[in-house]
């Protein structure tokens, strides 16, 4: 029989310096010890929101002011299958403090320095190391080219805060060619055009995808319902509003 999804609110509580917040497990609970991202289960007739809300009260005793939803990811671990419904908490009231014993750390994106993580959130670690806004190549021009020319989409940069980096982005088509993501690239996306294309990306471990003009505004707002599986990128012009706009109903970024 398979095993039921326990659902699991978590949040990545975020500094205006881009530095987060790790806790660490305390002692009693499963895998005690193992850092992970404040959050708990989701009671019955809470939202994933609500249930963060209280979860941040009880453990850390602050106020969540708003939370940007974020990415789903589905974990087997022998104590419980897992749904864990990610967000970004960048506004609260009050300063974190542990209510459980659990110790407790800020850490950058590029450098953790607490271990071990929940084998569940190494992903989630490395993807709140992309920017929000991105395009691909140097000039903005060389994105249009990567995205509209598949043959010339091998290899490019990433730029942002990520600095350069090899990276492998996909054009829509060429991602269903697929079965495996290389592993000599540090960051791997692509561009999509469906729900299935995003599911397969989501499969092959890719870092994020790009929902490219084509996709509407309905399609992006019903892929985040439940939450994307890998952070999301919308084209800028999709949400004149801006990057603010886009966030609030599970978007990552923009991509140009
Ligand atoms: N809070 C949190 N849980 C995570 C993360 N990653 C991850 O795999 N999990 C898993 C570990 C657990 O199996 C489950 C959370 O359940 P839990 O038992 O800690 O939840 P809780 O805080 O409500 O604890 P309790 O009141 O039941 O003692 O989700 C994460 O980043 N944050
Ligand atoms: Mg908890």
């Amino acid at each position: 029989m398979t095993k039921r999804f326990v659902h699991v609110a978590a949040g990545v509580i975020k500094r205006p310096d881009g530095t987060f917040l790790l806790a660490s497990r305390p002692e009693g609970k499963p895998m005690a010890g193992y850092w992970e991202f404040p959050g708990g289960k989701i009671e019955a007739g809470e939202s994933a929101a609500e249930a963060l809300q209280r979860e941040l009260h009880e453990e850390l005793g602050i106020t969540m002011q708003e939370a940007l939803p974020w990415v789903t990811q589905n974990f087997d671990y022998t104590h419980a299958r897992v749904r864990l419904h990610f967000f970004q908490v960048e506004q609260w009231q009050g300063e974190p403090q542990a209510h459980e014993g659990q110790q407790m750390a800020w850490v950058s994106p590029a450098h953790h320095a607490v271990e071990p993580v929940l084998p569940a959130n190494a992903a989630i670690l490395r993807w709140l190391a992309l920017p929000d806004q991105m395009q691909v190549g140097s000039a903005a021009a060389e994105c249009v080219l990567l995205s509209q020319l598949p043959q010339q989409s091998q290899r490019g940069e990433v730029c942002g805060v990520l600095g350069p980096q090899p990276l492998q982005h996909w054009s829509a088509s060429d991602l269903m060619l697929q079965t495996v993501r290389p592993a000599a690239v540090s960051w791997c996306g692509a561009q999509v055009q469906s729900h299935e294309q995003l599911l397969h990306a989501a499969r092959l471990g890719l870092d994020y995808v790009w929902a490219d003009d084509s996709v509407t505004l309905a399609e992006i707002q019903a892929w985040c319902v439940d939450g994307p599986p890998l952070p999301l990128f919308a084209s800028t012009h999709r949400f004149p509003e801006g990057l603010a706009a886009a966030r609030h109903i599970g978007v990552h970024g923009l991509l140009r």
